[in-house]
């Protein structure tokens, strides 16, 4: 059975890699739209569904894997920053709190069409952050490209005074609730003998 992860992000074709899988990559065309007062752990999953499913329908078989992931601070969702002067905002707003970030994980198999949705909460707690932390913290750029503008595996893990939950959620996705997801597809990551790890393999759309 092929693996396909549904995303451009270079962290979670790294985390996916982790789990010593074989997959490929095939981006969607999906838009994310931030839509005001929707519930964030909601609209995760809709968003990872939608990837998921976008992506599904170029193959004629295989498991489609979707994420999506926001930084949620009280009851508002952090996206991506579009300016450095959004990404500061952010970050002044972010420290000396606790925020959560959720990730939504879709998988999806086809032809069977059997989907699951599941979203991953972990609390972070910002340190408190002088402005001279957060100009120096832009001038690095990392933030660009990151929900909340900052990325806890990168320079970002100096504003972290400390996290409740998975740390791979905070990356963009949650290993041990993928790993389940995947389990329940037939796709086994631990347990199996390596011969049968074969059965997982990367193969190109039109094969
Ligand atoms: C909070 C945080 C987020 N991020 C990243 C993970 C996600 O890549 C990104 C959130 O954006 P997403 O919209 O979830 O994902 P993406 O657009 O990068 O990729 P795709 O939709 O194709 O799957 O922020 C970090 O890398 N580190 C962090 O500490």
């Amino acid at each position: 059975m092929k693996l396909i992860l549904a995303s451009q992000s270079p962290r979670r074709k790294q985390l996916l890699e982790q789990l010593g899988l074989s997959f490929i990559i095939s981006t969607s065309g999906v838009e994310e739209m931030m839509a005001a007062g929707r519930d964030p752990e909601q609209l995760v999953k809709e968003l990872a569904l939608a990837k998921a499913k976008d992506v599904a329908a170029k193959f004629s078989s295989g498991v489609v894997i979707g994420a999506d992931t926001l930084v949620v601070l009280g009851d508002e969702p952090l996206g991506k920053p579009s300016t450095q002067y959004e990404a500061r905002e952010m970050l002044q707003r972010l420290s000396g709190r606790m925020h959560r970030v959720v990730t939504g994980v879709a998988v999806v198999a086809v032809p069977a069409q059997r989907m699951m949705t599941e979203c991953v909460t972990t609390k972070v707690k910002f340190r408190e952050l002088s402005s001279r932390n957060i100009e120096a913290y832009l001038a690095t750029g990392e933030y660009i490209d990151k929900a909340g503008s900052y990325a806890i595996q990168g320079i970002g893990a100096l504003l972290v005074e400390g996290i409740d939950g998975c740390y791979f959620n905070v990356v963009g996705l949650p290993l041990v609730k993928l790993a389940e997801m995947l389990q329940k597809v037939g796709i086994q990551v631990l347990g199996e003998k390596k011969s049968d790890q074969r059965g997982v393999t990367g193969l190109s759309p039109n094969h």
